[in-house]
């Protein structure tokens, strides 16, 4: 579990990050949006201690971070960044294995770390063990700076814009493995982004801030329901924020039984979210779907009424 309290970061005139408190339990995933130079990128290196902080006290399991020798802080910690922070001269499996290596596990120990790591991250290791940075694709360097980040098994992730600048396909690929890990693993994540389809789809609980503050901080649906003030509301989308919601709401919750009526040509699965099925009514001019199963079964059916005319929150 992460908590700061009061925390405050100056540099110099200027306070990058102004009071906050903030609580992440283990397990969840934490997502810091804002406007550019709000805070975010400060308040993450502040819990690694990469930037320490000015006020305040942060804790890590109820210790706080500043009692912790750093190797130890760091390895219950990764770090993954947008640039990847990868060494250029280095092979991939060198680079993941970095971490293991400055904790002196041996050889062995840590190539079946890495072996296990880049098969985790779809990157073979008879491919990519033996390449530089340099003859990575973007999105491969991601990953290796994902992995690199996982290596020594930190119970806590902390992830600056590690999917930036990807392809959007690439991107929602990122998400769901790292939505994965974090569901199979029960690592306690913060993460930091622009992207706030990305911020809404992975958090569980999202944070915005503004010049320095926490504006509002709850689940994606609180937040998109009862925006705090007219920031959070335009930050979280303005008129968007019903296709917002709607994108994190499932086929399932609105689905009604099979009705003795014709059923509907159009189909939509009973996973995708109530988002989709809008665009395929929208796209197939139909005003009812069959709701599939993973067969191919239908289940059940959604009409736009049943959509649209339900009330979002019941
Ligand atoms: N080392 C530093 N020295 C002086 N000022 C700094 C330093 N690092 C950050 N700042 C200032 O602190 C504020 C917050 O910066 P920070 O990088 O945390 O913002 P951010 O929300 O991550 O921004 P972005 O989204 O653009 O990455 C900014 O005004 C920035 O100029």
């Amino acid at each position: 579990m992460i908590e700061l309290i009061h925390v405050t970061k100056r540099f110099g005139e200027t306070t990058a990050v102004d009071d906050i408190s903030l609580r992440v339990e283990r397990g969840e995933l934490c997502v810091l949006v804002g406007t550019s130079g709000c805070g975010k990128s400060t308040t993450l290196r502040m819990i690694n201690r990469l930037i320490e902080h000015s006020d305040g006290e942060i804790h890590i399991d109820g210790q706080q971070i500043r009692e912790f020798r750093e190797e130890s802080l760091r390895r219950r910690m990764g770090y993954a960044i947008q640039s990847t922070g990868l060494f250029p001269h280095w092979t991939v499996e060198r680079n993941i294995g970095l971490v293991p290596r400055l904790l002196k596990w041996p050889q062995a120990r840590i190539r079946e770390r890495v072996e296990e790591l880049m098969a985790m991250l779809g990157l073979p290791m008879g491919e990519f063990a033996g390449k530089y940075p340099r003859q990575l694709s973007g999105g491969q360097a991601q990953r290796v700076g994902v992995a690199r980040a996982l290596a020594a098994d930190p119970d806590i992730l902390l992830m600056d814009e590690p999917f930036g600048a990807l392809d959007p396909i690439t991107r929602e690929t990122l998400q769901e493995e790292l939505r994965d890990l974090q569901s199979r693993l029960q690592k306690t994540i913060v993460f930091v982004t622009h992207d706030m389809d990305e911020a809404l789809r992975l958090a569980d609980r999202l944070v915005v801030m503004d010049q320095g503050r926490i504006k509002q901080q709850g689940h994606p649906l609180e937040l998109l329901r009862e925006p705090a003030d007219d920031f959070v509301e335009s930050l979280l989308g303005g008129e968007d924020r019903g296709l917002k919601e709607a994108a994190l709401l499932s086929v399932s919750e609105r689905m009604l039984p099979l009705s003795p009526r014709l059923l509907p040509r159009e189909r939509v699965s009973q996973h995708a979210s109530l988002r989709e099925a809008l665009s395929i009514m929208l796209w197939r001019h139909a005003e009812r779907l069959a709701v599939v199963d993973d067969e191919d079964m239908p289940v059940g059916e959604l009409s736009l009424r049943k959509l649209v005319g339900a009330k979002a929150h019941d």
